[in-house]
């Protein structure tokens, strides 16, 4: 029986992508194959940090007990776990219920696309200031659909200069939901407000996120 690391769970409201501010249940696996230099969940990917292994069982009633319709899996990377499949649809075998899966854009989402019930990716796309842009799998950009939501983690113009490359290149706006989020603390939100401006970018979104206004933003489980 398949059991998966899983570092924290929580319910809070989500504080990023398309369903921003409604409620959501987030179960964060262990473990991811890229290193961020921006990222604020790097303690969930150390070897060493603390997991519960549950099963799928465990999961499903966890969700339940949540009383809440929006499920988000992240982590780490959650494509990358062994049985994340089986775990999606055994979620949507109830109806009722959303799965949004955060990812990194380096992991093949063709065997997740074609699920009966397939969840919502929040993808990113790792712009150069990552140091991780040399991972992605382009072929993804082509599986995005009204559904699903592509996202830049912009930390200086160049990243942004690169974002809007990517959006051209493979005309991804109006195919997709794009965001352009600020590596938090590292560039003013204002200067993506102008670079929109500048390059007349409709139907891209700002988001910043919304658990780092509302708690500490070191504060884990929120
Ligand atoms: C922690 S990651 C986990 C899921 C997956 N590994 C990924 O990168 O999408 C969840 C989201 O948080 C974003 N993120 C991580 N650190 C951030 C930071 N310092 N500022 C803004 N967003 C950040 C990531 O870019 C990603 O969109
Ligand atoms: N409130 C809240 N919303 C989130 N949306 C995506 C998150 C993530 O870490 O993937 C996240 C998170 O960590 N907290
Ligand atoms: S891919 Fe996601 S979890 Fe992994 S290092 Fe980057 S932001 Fe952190
Ligand atoms: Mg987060």
């Amino acid at each position: 029986m398949s059991t998966y690391q899983v570092v924290e769970k929580f319910v809070s409201i989500n504080g990023e992508g398309r369903r921003a501010g409604e409620l959501a249940a987030f179960i964060r696996f262990k473990g991811c194959n890229l290193q961020c230099s921006y990222c604020d969940t790097s303690w969930a990917n150390e070897p060493g940090c603390e997991s519960e292994r549950l099963t799928k069982e465990e999961i499903l009633s966890w969700i339940r007990e949540t009383g809440v319709k929006n499920v988000t899996l992240t982590g780490g990377e959650p494509l990358l776990r062994e049985g994340m499949e089986e775990l999606i649809e055994a979620i949507l075998e109830d109806p009722s219920q959303r799965v949004e899966i955060e990812t990194n854009g380096s992991v093949d989402l063709k065997p997740y696309h074609i699920l009966k019930n397939r969840p919502s990716f929040t993808m990113d796309y790792k712009t150069p200031d990552s140091g991780m842009e040399k991972e992605m799998l382009l072929s993804n950009l082509e599986l995005l659909d009204s559904e699903d939501t592509l996202k830049f983690v912009v930390s200086s113009r160049r990243d942004m200069e690169k974002a809007l490359k990517i959006l051209e290149k493979y005309r991804l706006i109006g195919k997709t939901a794009v965001y352009f989020s600020p590596v938090f603390g590292r560039i003013q939100p204002v200067e993506i407000v102008d670079f929109l401006m500048e390059k007349k970018l409709n139907d891209v979104k700002l988001q910043i996120q919304l658990h780092k206004v509302i708690w500490d933003p070191q504060k884990r489980g929120v």
